[in-house]
């Protein structure tokens, strides 16, 4: 029945800059970064349950297909707080690299929170939706929204601002998988030199794309690039080839770089795939929330 089911796009992040400026209580770092959404993307099906079960699947990617995945995480949460008695079939096409520093698995949570607040008529506002995202992980709250935001507390507290200048950026993926935990941890926070977030924001909202490209930054790259030389390599070989900013997204390995000619990112593009298997060109998805939701959301 075409209203049982609804079909939404759960689209990758990167960090244009990420700062942690210390550790915290209860065991994870308060962070300051700069979150843009592009235009890869899984894609989540939600189709109304009669009966009150969660059910995954998912084609592509190798994600658990149980109470591990954090879709089925996000069903479950809002089972227990609203007690609801419907279930629902999740399906995701995953397109995103898992475990890449992408937000790949937030997205889809984030996806499943908001079709399932409307497939289950749950009347959540979106900033309802956003604080519950933030219980099942830091990245969640941003996926709510997307559009292009700073992040700060341990990533859950979202402040929107205007999109970059518009540009390619070419995302590249050495065949490993980084564990985000293991990278906080041996973070050493005390000896970190800190990106200029300020200057990346003024960039931003001047439209400098020359400045966005100058200020990229993350300090989680002071980690996982001495663990996985890998990442290094594409760094510094997306830069030989021509690339105008490069940068390793979150905890990584995904390397992106931006560039504003489509000639050239075709010719780095082309370079890279020589030894890199996964390389995706996209386009920043800039837009604001509202331009997002329409973006993102299509009913079946
Ligand atoms: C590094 C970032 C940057 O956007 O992204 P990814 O590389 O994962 O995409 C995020 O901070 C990741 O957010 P997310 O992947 O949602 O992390 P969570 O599931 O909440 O936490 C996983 C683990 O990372 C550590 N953690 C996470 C966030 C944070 N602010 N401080 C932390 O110390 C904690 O050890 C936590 O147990
Ligand atoms: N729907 C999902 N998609 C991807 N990974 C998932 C999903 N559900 C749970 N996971 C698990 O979450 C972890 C982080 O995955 P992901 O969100 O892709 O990476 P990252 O946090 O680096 O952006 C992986 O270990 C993966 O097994």
């Amino acid at each position: 029945m075409n209203d049982k089911k609804i079909s939404i796009k759960a689209p990758a992040k990167i960090n244009l800059s990420l700062d942690v400026l210390g550790k915290r209580k209860d065991g994870y770092h308060e962070v300051k970064m700069i979150m843009t959404t592009v235009d890869l993307a899984d894609r989540v099906e939600l189709t109304l349950l009669e009966e009150n079960k969660i059910t995954i699947e998912s084609t592509g990617g190798f994600v658990p297909l149980d109470q591990r995945n954090l879709a089925y995480q996000a069903a479950m949460l809002l089972k227990e707080t609203f007690g609801v008695k419907k279930g629902v079939g999740i399906h995701i096409s995953k397109n995103i690299p898992v475990a890449a520093g992408l937000a790949g698995g937030s997205s889809d949570a984030a996806a499943t929170l908001k079709g399932l607040n409307e497939l289950w008529e749950l009347g959540l506002s979106i900033d309802e939706v956003a604080v519950l995202g933030a219980k099942i992980g830091s990245d969640v709250s941003f996926c709510v929204y997307g559009g292009t935001a700073i992040a700060t507390g341990r990533g859950e507290h979202i402040e929107h601002i205007k999109p970059p200048p518009p540009c390619w950026v070419l995302l590249a993926k050495p065949p490993i998988g980084v564990s985000t935990a293991e990278v906080y941890r041996k973070l050493d926070v005390q000896n970190i030199e800190h990106p200029d977030i300020d200057a990346m924001v003024r960039a931003i909202d001047t439209y400098d794309y020359e400045a966005v490209c100058s200020q990229l930054g993350n300090v989680l790259e002071t980690v996982t690039l001495p663990l996985y030389p890998e990442v290094k390599q594409i760094k510094d070989q997306m830069s030989r080839l021509g690339a105008d900013g490069v940068l390793m997204s979150g905890s990584g390995p995904t390397v992106f770089g931006l560039f504003q000619h489509e000639s050239r990112v075709n010719r780095v593009y082309n370079g890279l795939r020589g030894f890199c298997t996964e390389v995706y060109a996209v386009r920043l998805l800039g837009e604001g929330q509202d331009d997002f939701k329409d973006y993102n959301r299509e009913k079946l």
